[in-house]
């Protein structure tokens, strides 16, 4: 289980406002494809998830409750630029993270759980399509093995929540295929709930079960930084399966501000 709530959630730069109340709830075992414009807070809100950034207001829980102010375990991410180890090769970056799920001061292990988190990696390594790799430095890999491996680590320590900060952005589309036809499966199999911010459309409809549109419904010219974004889209991507990117076949329903929000910010 891993239902993510976020309530009445602002996040504040000085005195811009980046992100302006919001609220939703996430459902265990939700795909959540993120968009918008760029700039709009879209990282801000992946990173108040992982814990990188606290809200200035309002409260995000994770199975009831509160998120550690801290990235831990139960969050695993993926970012655009690879984040591998790059004095390590294949097998070692894996392992070195089922290494730290086990022992985290040391991030050593002997005898048979050595044994065990090897075996454990080298699967994981083929689960993502290395396996021949497995001996490689990351910088001997093309960017698609790159983000593979980058998954594999992130799933060693089988987070609740994967959040990937457009994880695919810097792939050809030949790669991004295989890439999407990688994490589906693994996100299925291992029952987790993935939020993923892209920049692609066709890829935000292809993989999601549900779509969040971030953007800024107000916009002053004057003072830019008054008004932050809210999700002004919030589509169920899950009954009829993926929609076509042309041509919606259901009617986009924008979001009503809820009742308590429809006031100016308290910067206004
Ligand atoms: N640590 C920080 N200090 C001050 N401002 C920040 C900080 N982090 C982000 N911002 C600002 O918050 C706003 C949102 O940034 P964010 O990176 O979340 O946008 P984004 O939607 O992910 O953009 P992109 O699609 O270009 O990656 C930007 O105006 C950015 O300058």
């Amino acid at each position: 289980m891993s239902d993510i709530r976020v309530h009445n959630v602002w996040m504040e730069y000085g005195d811009q406002i980046v992100l302006e109340n919001i609220a939703l709830d996430i459902a265990s075992g939700a795909f959540v494809s993120v968009v918008g414009p760029s700039g709009c807070g879209k990282s801000t809100f992946l990173r108040m998830i992982l814990g990188q950034e606290r809200p200035t207001r309002g409260t995000i829980t994770l199975d009831g409750a509160a998120l550690p102010h801290e990235p831990g375990p139960d969050r695993g991410v993926v970012f655009q630029r690879y984040s591998v180890f790059p004095h390590l090769n294949v097998l070692q970056n894996v392992l070195i993270a089922f290494e730290f799920a086990e022992s985290p001061i040391t991030a050593k292990l002997f005898g048979t759980r050595k044994k065990a988190a090897v075996e454990k990696a080298q699967a994981l390594v083929e689960a993502v399509g290395l396996g021949e790799h497995a001996q490689k430095f990351p910088s001997a890999l093309s960017g698609g093995q790159q983000q593979r491996l980058a998954i594999a680590q992130a799933l060693a320590r089988k987070p609740k929540v994967l959040l990937l900060d457009e994880p695919f952005g810097a792939l050809d589309p030949g790669t991004r295929a295989q890439m999407h036809a990688l994490i589906k499966p693994l996100w299925r199999e291992l029952g987790m709930t993935v939020i993923m911010i892209t920049h692609d459309l066709k890829e935000a409809f292809g993989l999601g079960t549900r779509l969040l549109a971030f953007d800024k419904p107000r916009i002053d010219p004057q003072a830019p930084e008054r008004y932050g974004a809210r999700i002004i889209y919030d589509l169920d991507l899950s009954r009829d399966g993926p929609v076509p990117v042309l041509g919606f076949s259901r009617p986009m329903k924008a979001r009503e501000p809820p009742k308590e929000d429809r006031r100016s910010s308290p910067h206004a």
